[in-house]
């Protein structure tokens, strides 16, 4: 079969398509069946100096355009993105293996978003005027300069604009490195921004693995960078980008918690449940995988979640009635494979799933332990797939702790009908992004990221744009210099 998805060239900088085959091949994999469906190569040193010099040189003549200016070209961006939404959701799907009842209405959707919301910022960052008697201070919002922004393979088409959205309003330019095993989506984003009148090198992709990440922070022509990985390779960035004191914002892991009470609405926690596990077939950062379930609720809890993943109708992810579809890759779906022994191993029982599907493509079982304990590696480590852990608890003090017993910090949730109750939870969190009776939703409006060791930084909502920008302030004096001597 042939798909739509190779690109014209492998990299996108300075208003156009770039191909360098010197730098290592990168095949793409459709998750579905296995099948190689595209190829790119790795930037050389030659692309990255071509991106980061493009970027370099655009910034200074973006950064003098007005506010209003940039902010007309990303909300014509997000028009675009809207009428290629079938387009994009598609190669969204070959990219990730996520099935298109998600991608069609979740990533050029929530792209599309971040530009209209940052678009429609862009003409009212300002700085304000301080009086002091008759002198005064001001101060100037200015842009950092060069932006990197290095992605992660769950939603390339939504961290290319959640990164970029922001960066571009403030005046930056952005070199945007994609994930190697999901590099097409973020292409797209850029050709969709040059098309709406981003000057050319504003927004440039480059295509690599860890070590073109790695030339991109170390570089000197670099402000600041923004990743979103996994909780070891921040450690690694976040320590290059200080060695050259750089901006940063991390978007990293979690290990995230639920907890459901007794008094909760049963259908709507497991509702929860299931979108805080098995969507995106479980590859989402903030998931959140250890589900404390009060005592008297527990066996019920367990009962209806099991029967509504009979529901969930896996396969080819094109079809739209499919909701559950494959792991992004043989290595993820290994790893997962790995952590559903490591469980069984450690003495959980496996309530349901626990299988890879004997079909082509990389497709798991949704999969419920439960009997899990706070010791065990499944309960305390990253496993970034579709295993849900259920952990049973006695009293609110109890899950609070055992909640936050973790070094992540990405996102918590708490499912109660006593509304004080929920709100005392939630101030208790130590997490980044709370919910009360709901779970996962990420709206553009409101600010996400993690504490702990899940990050540093917001992304989305106004205070993103406290982290690609800085304030610079201009002391005026109405009199004379007084001076000791
Ligand atoms: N907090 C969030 O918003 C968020 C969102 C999505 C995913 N994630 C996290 O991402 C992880 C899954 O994604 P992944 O497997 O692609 O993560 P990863 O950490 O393996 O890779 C992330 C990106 O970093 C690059 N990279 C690797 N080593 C580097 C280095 N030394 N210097 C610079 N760049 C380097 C990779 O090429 C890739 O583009 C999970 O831990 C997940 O929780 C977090």
């Amino acid at each position: 079969m042939s798909y739509p998805t190779q690109p014209t060239a492998s990299h996108f900088i300075d208003g156009k398509y770039v191909e360098d085959t010197d730098g290592g091949r990168i095949p793409v994999v459709y998750p579905a069946t296995g099948e190689v469906i595209a190829t790119v190569y790795s930037a050389t040193p030659a692309i990255i100096d071509m991106a980061l010099n493009s970027a370099k040189r655009a910034q200074v003549q973006w950064a003098k355009m007005t506010g209003t200016e940039r902010g007309r070209v990303l909300r014509r961006a997000a028009e675009i993105m809207r009428e290629r939404n079938h387009d994009l959701s598609v190669l969204e799907t070959y990219d990730t293996g996520k099935p298109y009842q998600e991608t069609s209405v979740v990533d050029a959707t929530s792209s599309a978003e971040a530009l209209e919301y940052f678009g429609g910022l862009a003409g009212s960052l300002t700085g304000e005027h301080i009086q002091l008697g008759e002198d005064f201070v001001y101060t100037v919002r200015e842009a950092l300069g060069v932006c990197v922004g290095i992605g992660a393979w769950n939603y390339p088409t939504q961290i290319a604009g959640w990164k970029g959205a922001p960066a571009l309003a403030c005046g930056n330019a952005m070199v945007f490195k994609p994930s190697e095993t999901t590099p097409l989506c973020a292409l797209k984003v850029a050709e969709i921004l040059h098309e709406a009148g981003a000057p050319a090198g504003v927004y440039n992709v480059i295509q690599g693995l860890g070590d073109v990440g790695a030339a991109l922070v170390t570089d000197d022509r670099v402000d600041k960078v923004s990743l979103t990985g996994s909780v070891p390779t921040g450690r690694k960035v976040y320590a290059a980008a200080a060695a050259g004191i750089k901006h940063v914002t991390m978007e990293l892991g979690g290990k995230s918690p639920i907890l459901i009470f007794d008094d909760a609405d049963l259908e709507n926690a497991v509702s929860g449940a299931i979108l805080g596990n098995f969507y995106s077939t479980g590859q989402v950062c903030s998931n959140g995988t250890r589900v404390y379930v009060q005592k008297g609720i527990k066996d019920a809890f367990v009962k209806r979640l099991c029967e509504r993943l009979n529901d969930a109708i896996i396969g080819d992810p094109m079809d739209p009635d499919t909701s559950f579809g494959p792991m992004v890759s043989e290595r993820q779906m290994k790893i997962v494979l790995d952590y559903i022994q490591i469980g069984q191993d450690e003495g959980a029982t496996l309530a349901y799933g626990g299988k890879r599907l004997e079909q082509d493509g990389f497709y798991l079982q949704p999969t419920v332990f439960t009997d899990v304990t706070d010791d065990m590696r499944i309960a305390r480590e990253e496993i970034f797939g579709p295993v849900l852990s259920v952990l049973e608890f006695e009293n609110e003090a109890e899950a609070i702790a055992r909640a936050n017993d973790t070094e992540f910090g990405l996102a918590a949730g708490v499912f109660t009908a006593d509304l004080t109750r929920g709100h005392r939870v939630a101030a208790a969190f130590e997490a980044g992004t709370c919910y009360i009776n709901t779970y996962n939703l990420a709206p553009v409006e409101a600010p996400f990221g993690g504490s702990k060791a899940s990050g540093v930084g917001r992304e989305n909502s106004k205070n993103a744009i406290n982290h690609y920008s800085q304030m610079k302030s201009v002391y005026v004096a109405m009199g004379d210099v007084e001076a000791p001597f």
